[in-house]
């Protein structure tokens, strides 16, 4: 479903931000995105979800390349930043029907859509509020229903649960487990480790820029904890 052929980028300046990575995400995978601040996560998902160029590598979406189909690529596609930066100034509900406008939504699907993400995520009753009145978890929410709206087969997070409350967050993680059952594929970023060891089939650490583990998250755990693993890659 993903792939990234040796991704490099360096940043104006000269920073190697990420240095020849290489990882294959495949269907029904939920892959875990680990490593310190300033490793090199969000300059790989960015990347992966086209807003960022970079110096040398590719990234394969379903065999399409994202540097020169980037429109195949994000139709099947969403993209969630670490910050539910949005329009204030609009309702929930008609942004949700811009992103379904843009995506080619039709009506039956987006209507049913939003109606089970806001009830599942429990703002079907603010989406008629304006955005500025909402508070940090419930822009996030929209921004979550929004990225399921078209129905992506490959769904790119970057620290999806830093905001959200406990309940929240477990219908994310229920969400998640039921895309990757039906063959969804997900990359996602955390420095939550529990939540990644026990949601993620495998899992990556980037350290410098240079990816240092990747696999099966049972055989890089072996009887360790991913908390273990990820402090003794550090320390090395
Ligand atoms: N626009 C930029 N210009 C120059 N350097 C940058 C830029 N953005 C990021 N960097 C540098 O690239 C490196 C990787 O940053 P990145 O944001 O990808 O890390 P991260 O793993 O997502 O970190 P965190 O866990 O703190 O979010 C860091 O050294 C950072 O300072």
């Amino acid at each position: 479903m993903l792939e990234i052929k040796n991704y490099t980028k360096i940043y104006k300046g000269g920073k190697r931000a990420v240095d020849h990575l290489n990882l294959t995400i495949e269907d029904g995978d939920i892959y875990g995105f680990i490593g310190h601040n300033g490793a090199g996560k969000t300059t790989t998902i960015k990347a992966v979800a086209g807003i960022l160029d970079f110096n040398e590598g590719e990234i394969l979406i379903n065999g399409k390349s994202i540097q020169t189909q980037p429109l195949e690529c994000k139709q099947e596609m969403a993209y969630i930043p670490d910050n539910p930066d949005i329009y204030e100034y609009m309702t929930g509900i008609k942004y949700l029907n811009f992103i379904a406008d843009i995506y080619g939504v039709g009506k039956k699907e987006r209507e049913e859509r939003i109606k089970k993400y806001g009830d599942l995520f429990e703002i079907t009753q603010n989406l008629g509020d304006m955005i500025s009145s909402y508070s940090h978890g419930m822009k996030q929410k929209l921004v979550l229903i929004s990225a399921l709206i078209h129905e992506p087969r490959l769904l790119i997070l970057d620290e999806p649960f830093v905001g959200l409350d406990p309940k929240a967050s477990l219908t994310l993680k229920n969400l998640m487990r039921e895309m990757c059952r039906e063959g969804c594929s997900i990359f996602f970023s955390t420095h939550v480790l529990e939540v990644a060891q026990k949601l993620c089939n495998k899992i990556a650490i980037i350290k410098n820029g240079k990816l240092v583990v990747c696999g099966d998250m049972d055989t890089v755990l072996g009887d360790s904890s991913l908390e273990d693993v990820f402090m003794e890659v550090s320390e090395s």
